[in-house]
């Protein structure tokens, strides 16, 4: 477990067993330098244990790069609660879980993540205040979304010579929260939409509001396009994948895109410009953030355009150094948080 922890370079780890609810708790916080820990919370079946473990380090860690690179004073953290294959009373199981986060004293604040809801978030209030997405604060996606577009900006500009969108062919891979809201904006400027979701319902929306054009899922990855933008699952750029792919860039939402560094560096050789997933989409972490210490909306936004800022300087930084920007990206965060 030690071993674990050093490697990811984490703080401390939490557990919490409370049979009378059936919750079976971790925190993960991994960096508190800049603040307290921010990070969503998980509601997941899990194999065994251990992965449960290895999930909140591994995450509460994209969390401190994430914050760093995002310019919060707010640390990186992950909670992970166990689904267990029967509760009796979901409500109570997040209310012992809001108490677990109140002993913390404020080292770490929750948020909604796979298999949590705003709903649960608000059981979580009940106990403690350093909780945020709750139905009162509202859904970050369209955040995230206006985040993603400002970087594909920032991309089109390094790698295009333009941050003209008009007209570019922009392939967006999934239409969720995220994807939707940003397809929306790229055709409020002109782009080319070429679209891909498993609902094809989704597809259908689009086609008849924004006049995408549809693309088979396992299509998208290989079709020629300017920018491709993944906002559906993660680990899509891998050895399968990189070396078919047919775009000028990669810019888009999706958490942990690459199945590894090396597949940024693949990328690098072959020309294509990669947005690091944890850069262009912070918005989402930002508006939380923010918005937990009662700033305005145009202060959070304000904070947002800065994702543009960011993207070009890691851009710069990359063509200089002739890396990635994946691997400038954790250079430059480690840089903030251990330097
Ligand atoms: N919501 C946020 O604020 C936020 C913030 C940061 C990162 N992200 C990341 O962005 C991504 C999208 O988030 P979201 O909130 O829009 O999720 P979502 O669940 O609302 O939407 C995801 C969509 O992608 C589709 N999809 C999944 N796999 C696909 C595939 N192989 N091909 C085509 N479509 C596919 C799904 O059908 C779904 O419609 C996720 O990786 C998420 O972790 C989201």
């Amino acid at each position: 477990m030690f071993a674990m922890m050093e490697t990811a370079r984490l703080e401390a780890l939490h557990l919490a067993n409370d049979p009378a609810t059936g919750l079976k708790a971790i925190i993960a916080i991994h960096n508190t330098r800049l603040g307290p820990a921010l990070g969503g919370c998980r509601y997941l079946a899990y194999p065994d244990d251990e992965s449960a473990i290895r999930d909140a380090i591994r995450l509460a860690q994209g969390m401190s790069y994430k914050a760093a690179l995002a310019g919060l004073e707010q640390g990186g953290g992950k909670a992970v609660i166990i689904r267990p294959a029967h509760v009796d009373n979901r409500a109570a199981l997040f209310e012992a879980f809001g108490r677990m986060i109140e002993s913390l004293n404020g080292r770490y604040i929750t948020a909604v993540d796979s298999g949590t809801s705003s709903a649960d978030m608000d059981c979580i209030a009940q106990q403690t205040g350093h909780v945020t997405s709750t139905t009162a604060a509202g859904d970050p996606s369209s955040h995230t979304a206006l985040g993603v577009f400002a970087g594909i900006r920032a991309t089109a500009h390094a790698r295009l010579g333009s941050d003209d969108l008009e007209g570019l062919r922009v392939a967006v891979q999934g239409l969720g929260h995220v994807g939707y809201a940003l397809a929306e904006q790229l055709h409020a400027v002109g782009a080319e939409l070429l679209v891909s979701d498993l609902d094809a319902g989704r597809v259908q929306l689009a086609v008849e509001q924004l006049g995408a054009q549809p693309v088979a899922s396992g299509a998208l990855l290989t079709t020629p396009c300017d920018i491709l933008a993944p906002c559906g699952l993660g680990g899509i750029l891998n050895a399968q994948t990189v070396g078919q792919l047919r775009c000028a860039a990669v810019a888009g939402a999706t958490n942990n895109q690459l199945a590894s560094a090396e597949i940024a560096d693949e990328m690098e050789a072959r020309g294509i410009l990669y947005a690091p997933d944890y850069v262009i989409n912070s918005g989402g972490l930002i508006y939380v953030a923010l918005k937990h210490k009662g700033e305005t909306l145009p202060a959070i936004t304000a904070h947002l355009s800065q994702i543009r800022q960011r993207l070009t300087e890691i851009y710069a930084h990359a063509q200089a150094d002739k890396r990635s920007p994946a691997r400038v990206a954790d250079a430059l965060a480690e840089r903030i948080l251990f330097g």
